[in-house]
C-alpha cells in the first residue's frame, strides 16, 4: 500500500514540482492556507500551520511529512519568519511525533549558510574550477533573518530526533527554477535545483532511512560549492540535471 504523505505549503513552487512526478506515488494529504487554484492529488486541508489543533489533525494516519510552509523570502521580516518558520515549523515537528509519524523532510535553505559566501571567496566559489565545498557538517551561517529561521527549523529537527526518535532531514535547498538554470546570475547557476531533480530529492527523503540528517538539495551543476555526497549516500539521490548544459 502507498504511503500516505503531508506536504505542507502545496500550493507553492517546491509543492508543485514535487506533484508533478509524484502525484501517483502517494496518498497525498496537502496543507496549504492558500486554497488550490488547479485540481491536485489527493484531499486539500486548508489551514495555517501555526494552528496546532488543525495541524494536529492533518497528521491523523500519516507516514511522513514534507514540510514546505513558511516564507520563503530571503528578505522577509522577523515577525514573519518567527511565525511562518519557526514556530510554524515547532508546531509541525510536534505534531508529526504526537501521531506517531515516521519521518520529516524539511525545507531548509541556502541561506541557512549564506554568510560563507564572503568577499574573499566569491565570485570564484560559484565557478566550476573553484574547489572549496560545504558539505553539511558545517555550522549554520545565516546571512538574513530568514536564514536564521531556517538553521532554527533544522535545531528544531535535531532536537525531535535526538528526544523523540522522529527521522529528520533537513534539505537545504538552493534555487528552483523551472525549465532552465536562472540567467545571468552565477549564484542561482551554482544552485540550481530543478523541478524534476527536486521530486527525485524529496522521493528518496520519503523512502530513504535516516535518524537526522542535512543535506544541500542541487541539480549536479559544474558551479556547485556544495557537496551532493551525503545526500547521494544516504537517501539514494541521482540528480539528472546540471546547469552547465543550458545556454
Ligand atoms: N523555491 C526555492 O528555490 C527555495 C525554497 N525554499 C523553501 O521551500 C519552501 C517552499 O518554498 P516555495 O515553494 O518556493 O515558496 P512558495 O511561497 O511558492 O510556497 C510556500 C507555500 O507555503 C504556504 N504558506 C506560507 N506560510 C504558511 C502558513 N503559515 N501556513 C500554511 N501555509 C503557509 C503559502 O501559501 C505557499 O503556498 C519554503 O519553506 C522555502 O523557504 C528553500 C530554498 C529555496
Ligand atoms: O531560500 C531561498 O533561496 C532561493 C535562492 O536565493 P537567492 O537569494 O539567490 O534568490 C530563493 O530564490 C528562494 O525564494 C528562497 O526561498
Amino acid at each position: 500500500m502507498a504511503q500516505s504523505v503531508l506536504l505542507t505549503g502545496a500550493a507553492g513552487r517546491v509543492g508543485q514540482a514535487i506533484l508533478a512526478d509524484l502525484a501517483d506515488e502517494y496518498e497525498w494529504r496537502l496543507l496549504d492556507r492558500d486554497p488550490p487554484t488547479e485540481e491536485l492529488p489527493g484531499e486539500f486541508v486548508v489551514a495555517d500551520i501555526t494552528d496546532s489543533e488543525a495541524v494536529r489533525e492533518a497528521m491523523d494516519g500519516i507516514d511522513a511529512v514534507i514540510h514546505l510552509a513558511g516564507d520563503p523570502r530571503p528578505e522577509a521580516p522577523w515577525d514573519s519568519v518567527l511565525t511562518n518558520n519557526i514556530d510554524g515549523a515547532q508546531t509541525v515537528y510536534e505534531a508529526a511525533v504526537d501521531a506517531g509519524v515516521e519521518k520529516v523532510a524539511f525545507a531548509s535553505s541556502n541561506h541557512a549558510v549564506g554568510a560563507y559566501e564572503t568577499p574573499e571567496r566569491v565570485p570564484d566559489l560559484y565557478r566550476p574550477h573553484d574547489q572549496y565545498r560545504l558539505d553539511g557538517s558545517e555550522l549554520p551561517r545565516p546571512g538574513n533573518l530568514y536564514g536564521v529561521s531556517k538553521a532554527a527549523g533544522e535545531t528544531l529537527g535535531r532536537y525531535y530526533h535526538d528526544e523523540h526518535d522522529l527521522s529528520v532531514v533537513c534539505v537545504r535547498i538552493g534555487n528552483l527554477t523551472k525549465g532552465h538554470p536562472p540567467i545571468d546570475y552565477e549564484r542561482g547557476q551554482a544552485m540550481w535545483l530543478s523541478y524534476r531533480d527536486c521530486a527525485h530529492l524529496f522521493d528518496r527523503c520519503i523512502r530513504a532511512d535516516y535518524g537526522y540528517e542535512i543535506v544541500y538539495g542541487i541539480s549536479d551543476n559544474d558551479r556547485k560549492y556544495y557537496s551532493l555526497e551525503r545526500a547521494r549516500a544516504v537517501l539514494g539521490y541521482e540528480p539528472r540535471d546540471n546547469s552547465a548544459h543550458h545556454d
